[in-house]
This record gives structure tokens, sequence and C-alpha cells, in this order.
């Protein structure tokens, strides 16, 4: 090792991170001043985010992978924001569920995340302004809609404005190393289902799998019981300083959950955007079909469809309906205006940009 050329590179990684300070302090100053533009009005603005995150990435010249370079980016932002005004995110705590990493990928450390006793509670608080916005799971790419988050969109006056997708490790926890004497495996019924394989091939059929209502819930009671093992994600082994017996023990290697994040605005194009809405159509043969008929003739592409009980009858379905554009694109608009020429209730969830990270 030349300690010549080692002395050469730090020396210039000293004057690099002089630059680089101030220039995050200048930006960080032009937050400010925009800060004060924007008055009392919102100061967090997705379409604007996601611009930033989407630019680097086509600019980044490497050796950085793409996504290193959008992660510090977020943070940047993450802490430009805080200047303006410190955010606050309703979760379904407690801390270090998927939820809480969830909206730390989207609004950056800088954020302030509150952890809420439901969902239920969770909206209940950004409804009222006491918090500023929400992250709910919505689907997970292996169990399917969380049926709880559709059910409240339908009647919250809340938007969508952004979407995090994350994808999800389940390791096996311990307060200790070893798996000799573990009596019952706590965990989400969700994490239960998605690692049932392995549990299957890696446990023997005495230890009792007890289903809870989080992974952090899980992880928690296994911190506190020397005789059980919880199944739950990284955050969680940290918080409850869990000892990792296991890594990685989903059975499908892409296992990945889509949350919503959901706030008082309406969010502006951004030119790669989704709309979600709900629709309900009558209990008639070939009713969905017609409903649908705008989407395709107007070249709109669906990435989701997810029907539920409406809970307005027997048998009477809502329909959760995911398209790639902005409510205010021409060929959006007018299949908007079409399927609401075709039933009695179709409400405009939000228009939003499509996930960067
Ligand atoms: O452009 C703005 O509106 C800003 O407030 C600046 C900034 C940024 O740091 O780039 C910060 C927060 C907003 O959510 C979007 C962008």
């Amino acid at each position: 090792m030349s300690e010549e050329l080692l002395k050469q590179h730090r020396d210039a990684i000293d004057a690099i991170d002089v630059e680089i300070l101030n220039l995050l302090n200048s930006r960080a100053n032009h937050a400010r001043e925009i800060g004060e533009i924007k008055g009392g009005g919102i100061i967090y603005r997705p379409e604007r985010e996601a611009q930033v995150l989407r630019r680097i990435q086509q600019l980044n010249p490497g050796p950085l992978p793409n996504e290193s370079v959008a992660r510090l980016f977020r943070e940047v932002m993450s802490e430009c924001l805080a200047l303006e005004k410190p955010l606050s995110i309703a979760y379904l705590g407690p801390e270090g569920t998927f939820t809480q990493l969830a909206a730390t990928k989207h609004f950056g450390h800088a954020a302030h995340t509150v952890a809420c006793a439901s969902v239920d509670e969770a909206f209940r608080l950004v409804e009222s302004r006491a918090l500023d916005y929400v992250v709910a799971p919505v689907e997970n790419s292996t169990e399917g809609a969380v049926g709880r988050t559709l059910d409240l969109m339908v009647s919250s006056p809340l938007r969508i404005c952004g979407e995090v997708v994350l994808r999800i490790h389940h390791h096996l926890l311990r307060k200790q190393e070893g798996v000799a004497g573990i009596t019952r495996v706590y965990a989400h019924a969700q994490a239960l289902a998605q690692c049932h394989e392995w549990l299957n091939k890696n446990l023997p059929d005495s230890v009792e799998r007890v289903s809870v209502a989080s992974n952090a819930e899980a992880a928690r009671l296994a911190s506190e019981d020397g005789q059980a093992a919880a199944i739950a994600g990284q955050a969680a082994a940290e918080r409850y300083g869990l000892v990792k017996l296991a890594e990685n023990i989903e059975d499908e290697p892409n296992n990945t959950t889509r949350f919503l994040v959901l706030g008082h605005q309406q969010v502006g194009a951004t030119g790669q955007d989704k709309t979600s809405i709900v629709v309900a159509a009558p209990n008639r043969p070939g009713a969905v079909h017609q409903l649908l008929a705008p989407v395709a003739d107007n070249g709109v592409s669906m990435t989701k469809f997810e029907s539920r009980p409406s809970r307005a009858g027997l048998w009477d379905y809502v329909f959760f309906i995911d398209m790639e554009g902005h409510h205010d694109d021409a060929n959006v608009a007018t299949a908007l205006a079409g399927l609401a020429e075709r039933t009695s209730f179709v409400k405009v969830l939000g228009s939003y940009p499509q996930a960067v990270l």
C-alpha cells in the first residue's frame, strides 16, 4: 500500500467534502426561500420531488448506481423540506413495521413518523389535520389486497399523493443465538403465509405458530420471551435488539408490498403518473365490461383491478382501478368522463407520480 497515494486521495476527498457541504447548504438556503414564497401553503410537492429524483438518475455519470444517487438525493430533499416545515407521517405501528420503513423510504429520515394503533386511527389523525400524511399498505405480491386500506379510501376525503414499493425480506429473529429450545414463533398472519414453506422445512412441527397484529409486535414479544422466535424485518430486529438466526426466509423471492401516501392535496402531472379510482358497477351480466370500455377506447393502460364487497348490499361490489397517466392527461380525462356516464358512483382517489425509488 502506498501511503503517499492514499494521502493524496484522502486530501482530494477532504477538499470535495467542503465543496459538497457548501453546495448542500446553498441548496438548503434556496429551499428555505421557496418555503417563504409558499407562505402557509402546501410545502411537500410530490410532483417536484419525483422530477428531481428522475432527473438526477438521468444525469448520473456513475460510478455510483442510479439507485444510490436517488437515495442520497431523497435524503437531501428530506432535510431541505424539514427546513421549510417538518412533516409528520402517520403509520400503523408499533415502531419497526414495514409501513414505517416505507414512510422513511418515501419521505426520508427528516420526516417525523408517528406510530398509530390502527390504519383507521392513522387516517383519522390526518383527516383532522393533526398529522400531515398517512402511509398505508394496499397490496402484497404474494398475499393480495389489504382490504381495510381499500375500504377506508372509499369514504375518506384524503387523496392519494404517492406510492411506495418495498421489497419485503423476512428474517427469523431471537433474543439469543441458536434455534435450540424454541417452542413458538410469533409473526403477522401475512408473514406466516409468506414464509410457510421455509417454516415447514426448517422448524419442527412442535413449534407453535402464533399470529400477532404486526411484525414489530412479533419482534417485541420475542424480545421478552427466551423460548420464542419472531418473523420480522430488519427494522424490527434493530428496534428490539434481536439476533438474526436466518435471513430472507420468504418463500417468494420477489415478495413486494405496495403502500400509498395520502394527504389533503391534489398533485400535478409529471409525465409518469398513475390514477387510482373506485367505481360501482350494477350487478348484471356484462356490466363491468361495459363500464371499462372508455378506458380501453382511450388507450389507457390499467395496472390494477380489484373488487371488494361494497357493504351497501349483498353481492354488490365496488372496483378499485389503477391506470397509467394523470387525470389532467387528455386520454385519462376522457376515459374518466366516459366512466362517469356509465355508473352511479365513481370517485377519483388521486393522481400521483409513479414510485421512483
Ligand atoms: O421545489 C420546492 O417546492 C421545494 O420546496 C424544494 C424541494 C427540494 O428540496 O428540492 C423540497 C420539498 C418539496 O417537496 C420539493 C422540493
